[in-house]
């Protein structure tokens, strides 16, 4: 039996209209299913559509035209208040430069998702902040400030709030981009190994070719059009970033 997508892009389209009134077409009929425990990437050189695109796997913008599901449900049947709760509860966010709360400890960060979450969550909040630090090897950094810690242990944070709530679905946005590329390797095994324990789909998005190498399965986009690719000939060829 096949296992239904967690999501599903089915001919996504995403235009805007531009003040001489003429259409720019950002993105061109994606078709995408993720599953439960998928690890994708997408690489996409500046201006190729991949911010577009990171709102509409995130739940947050429509498609002009096409569908997304998730968990088989088309988002567009859906109000405003129940996507962003399903945002909330379902969907967790890592980007390039951390976000974290300045002047709130690490504790206090990675529970700040959950301040919105209802029953157990709720009242388990410090207790399930603490598990997570645990997870990413912080349980000793609890108290300390975002700016005491160094950049890798900041998106450690990072990743800890992102999953404090076990989001089924994990967008990572440049998530080493800030980091040097030994830091970056140890954040990308760590956002790999606590995704899959968590049975979540991870999609990480960057320009980076080796951040990339470490998903399942790889996606270009380029110029709004998504395409598989075979990245680990990519990697032997060495194309410079603006090939990709
Ligand atoms: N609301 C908008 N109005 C006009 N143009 C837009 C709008 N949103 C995006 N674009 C254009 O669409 C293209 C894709 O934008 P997007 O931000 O998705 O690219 P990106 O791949 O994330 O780039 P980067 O890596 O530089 O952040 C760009 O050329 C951008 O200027």
């Amino acid at each position: 039996m096949l296992l239904m997508p967690l999501l599903s892009l089915e001919g996504v389209t995403r235009s805007v209209e531009l003040p001489d009134f003429s259409q720019l077409d950002i993105l061109k009929g994606i078709d995408l299913d993720v599953a439960v425990g998928d690890h994708i990437s997408i690489v996409g050189r500046s201006g190729s559509g991949k911010s577009t695109l990171l709102n509409l796997l995130g739940l947050i913008d429509n498609p002009t035209t096409g569908r997304i599901l998730f968990d088989g449900e088309p988002l567009e049947k859906l109000s405003g208040g129940t996507r962003d709760r399903k945002r909330g509860r379902d969907v967790g966010f890592i980007f390039q430069q951390f976000n974290l709360l300045a002047g709130r400890t690490a504790l206090e960060n990675v529970m700040t998702p959950l301040l919105y979450a209802s029953g157990r969550q709720f009242w388990r909040r410090r207790a399930l902040a603490q598990e997570m630090l645990d997870r990413v090897g912080l349980s000793e950094r609890m108290a300390s400030m975002p700016d005491k810690l160094s950049g890798g242990e900041q998106q450690r944070v990072a990743i800890a709030r992102a999953l404090v709530r076990s989001p089924r679905l994990i967008l990572a946005d440049e998530p080493t981009g800030a980091l040097d590329v030994e830091t970056g390797a140890t954040v990308m095994e760590l956002l790999d190994n606590v995704a899959e324990q968590s049975g979540a789909a991870l999609i990480t998005i960057t320009h980076d070719p080796n951040v990339a190498a470490l998903a399942r399965r790889h996606y270009r986009l380029d110029h709004g059009v998504l395409s598989p690719i075979d990245v680990n000939r990519m990697l032997a060829t060495s194309l410079p970033e603006a090939s990709l």
